[in-house]
Order: structure tokens, then sequence, then C-alpha cells
């Protein structure tokens, strides 16, 4: 059998395994059966958590920037940007404000602050450009706390700021951005990991507040008091991908910045087109591959460069709650290790395991296409 290029592109397994760890142990499997094949490893992210760590390892010269911050739950948090060779400062939010962060989940007061004090520490050093990083977040405030943390105020019909989080939104009057900072003179870009606008059956509070820990009352809270901020700010809250990060990223357009896919940009920062176009076969994967998957996730997005340079895709996640379509082969860790605990308990022995099994199927659908 012919010796083929396989480019192994998976995001991180939420809150278990990094993208790298996740690459790796494919690769462990995939090389215990087919010990000739050249495999590439790209650890992806889509502007969630892990997205930093991306930007890391794939630009030489990358330097973290230590940063303290005001956490989601109003602890420090000891965190980091960081400051690319050109002059781009990379900031992530699910490092500074994200659910991660949390002990106990706080659905109406976690808050982005602390990502809005790291992107004033960027700006303090001098950055030429900013990429935002946004996902992965504990709070649902459409970015008023980050936008604080600039020079922007919230306040109540009394002239006094409003409280941190989605909560205090709903004694929001007015909103008095004249002190924001300027942006950067390169801009600021969103870097989004999903397509959402802000408010909506398929907005902000509907689609995520239920995983930051909101009932179905919060969920109506959150919505009504998103919808308040949006009556008072410059941004349209329809744009696909205001929603992201709790509506954080609506919050940055309301200051200047262009929204963009998260998987396309840290997909072109480490050359995942071109090395794709030049395999025989990529092998992605994501903790959980679901509707929300087609909304700009890294499974999604190496898919499509797959099929448009026609290279066999197969995928690995923790669970598929989705059609696979496009997807060659695809393993389930639920399924490989009888339950999602199992698989939870010990995620690397099982993505092993699904690399192993993706090296027998994948690579004779690859063969009889070559
Ligand atoms: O942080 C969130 O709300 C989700 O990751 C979607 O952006």
């Amino acid at each position: 059998m012919p010796a083929f290029t396989v480019v192994i592109a998976p995001d991180s397994f939420k809150g278990t395994a990094t993208a790298v760890d996740v690459a790796d142990a494919i690769a462990s499997g995939w090389a215990s059966v087919r010990p000739n094949d050249v495999l590439r490893h790209f650890p992806m992210a889509d502007g969630g958590e892990g997205t930093l760590d991306a930007f890391a390892a794939a630009v030489p010269g990358a330097t973290r920037m230590p940063v303290t911050v005001q956490g989601p739950d109003d602890r420090p948090v000891d965190s980091c940007w960081l400051l690319l060779p050109d002059g781009t400062g990379v900031v992530e939010l699910a490092n500074t404000s994200g659910l991660g962060l949390l002990d106990r989940l706080r659905p109406l007061d976690a808050h982005t602050l602390g990502f809005g004090q790291a992107i004033a520490a960027a700006l303090d050093h001098g950055v030429d450009r900013l990429l935002l990083a946004v996902g992965g977040s504990s709070s649902t405030d459409g970015g008023a706390g980050a936008l604080t943390a600039l020079g922007a105020r919230f306040l109540d019909a009394e002239g006094q700021q409003i409280a941190l989080g989605n909560r205090g939104l709903g004694d929001l009057d007015r909103v008095d951005l004249s002190d924001l900072r300027a942006l950067p003179a390169g801009g600021a870009t969103v870097l989004s990991d999903v397509t959402s606008p802000l408010l909506g059956p398929a907005g902000a509070a509907s689609v995520f507040g239920a995983q930051k820990g909101a009932d179905a009352t919060q969920l109506r809270v959150m919505e009504a008091n998103l919808a308040a901020l949006a009556t008072r700010m410059p941004a349209k809250a329809d744009l696909p991908g205001t929603g992201a990060a709790g509506g954080t990223a609506f919050g940055l357009v309301a200051w200047g910045a262009v929204i963009a896919a998260g998987s396309g940009a840290v997909g072109d920062a480490v050359g995942l087109p071109g090395a794709i176009s030049g395999a025989d076969i990529v092998i992605t994967g994501e903790g959980r591959f679901d509707d929300q998957s087609d909304a700009g996730k890294v499974a999604s997005y190496v898919r499509g460069l797959a099929e448009a340079a026609d290279v066999t895709a197969l995928l690995v996640a923790g669970s598929i709650g989705a059609e696979t379509r496009g997807f060659v082969g695809a393993q389930s860790l639920t399924e490989l290790a009888g339950s999602s605990a199992a698989a939870m308990g010990d995620p690397l022995r099982y993505l092993r395991v699904a690399g192993t099994a993706l090296a027998a199927s994948g690579a004779e659908v690859a063969a009889a296409r070559s």
C-alpha cells in the first residue's frame, strides 16, 4: 500500500484535551497501523479556547505577554495576550473571561471586563492591529464589560454605572461611548466561533445561555436585556457572528471591529489550506459534532477545505449528534468507550483507538480514490 500524507487538524476537545494533545493521540493511533505515512500536525481553534495557543504554535517569534485581569467572577486571573512579530496583538476571551475560569456558573452575573482589560493592555503596549478571539465565554453581557474596560460607560436612569454582567443591563438607560479608546491603526478583527446573530432563536442567549447555566426564566431575562442593549448601541444586532461569546462580538462591532470566522483566520495563520491541498487524507475533530458544527466550527471548515481540494476527510468527535456528510469515515469516542463518562475520563486513550480505526478504513478509501 502506498504511503500517504495525512494532515491532522483537530480543534481542542473543550475541557478534556488540548488540540495539540488531540492531534498527537490520533497520530499515534494512526501510526500504529500505518507507520510509513507522513503525518502533519495542525492543532486548530475556532476563536474559542485554544486560539491563542494555535497562533503561538504556528507563528515563529510570537511572544506571550502576561496580564492579570478581573475574571468573570471578579477574582483575579493571571492570563496573557500574544504579540506577533508583525505588531499584531491576539487577545483571547476564553483565557480572560471564559467558562473554564469559573468554579460555579453565574449566567446573569459573569462578565467580560477582564477580556477588555487584556485588550487595553495590548493597546497600551502599542499593537498595530488586534485579533480578538471570542468564544468559550461564561457571560452574556453583549460585550458591555469589555467596552467598560476600554472607556465606555453604561449608565442607569440616575447616571450611575450599571452592574457588570447581563443582569446589570436590566437597569440600562444610556450608553456613553465618547471616551472609548481608539482602535489601533490597523483596526481590530473579531475571530468568531459561530455565525449567530445577537438576538432571537438563533442568538446568544437562546443557543448558548443554557451552557452558561441559565434556566428558562433566566434565558428570557438575558434576551430582554440584550435587546435593551441593542437599541442603545451603534451596531447591527442581526449581523452574523454578533451573538458570539454572549454578544461580545456585538459590543466589539460597536467599537469599530469587523467580524471574521475564527476557524478560517487560524487556518490561514497555520497554512492549513495549502497543507490540505497537498495531502491525501485530512483528519479533523471536535468535542461534539452537532448542528452547531456547521456554524463556523473547525470540523466544518476543514471539511470545506477537503471538499475544495478533493481530499478524503475523516472525523473524530467526542460525540456525534448530526449527519457526518462529507466525511468518508467518522469515529465517536463515546461509542468507542461505551459511554460519554468513560470517553471523557480517558480521552487520549480513545483518541488513539479512533486513530487506529480510521487508519484502516480511511486509508482504504483514499487508496481507492487515487
Ligand atoms: O461563548 C459562547 O457563547 C459560545 O462559544 C459561542 O460563541
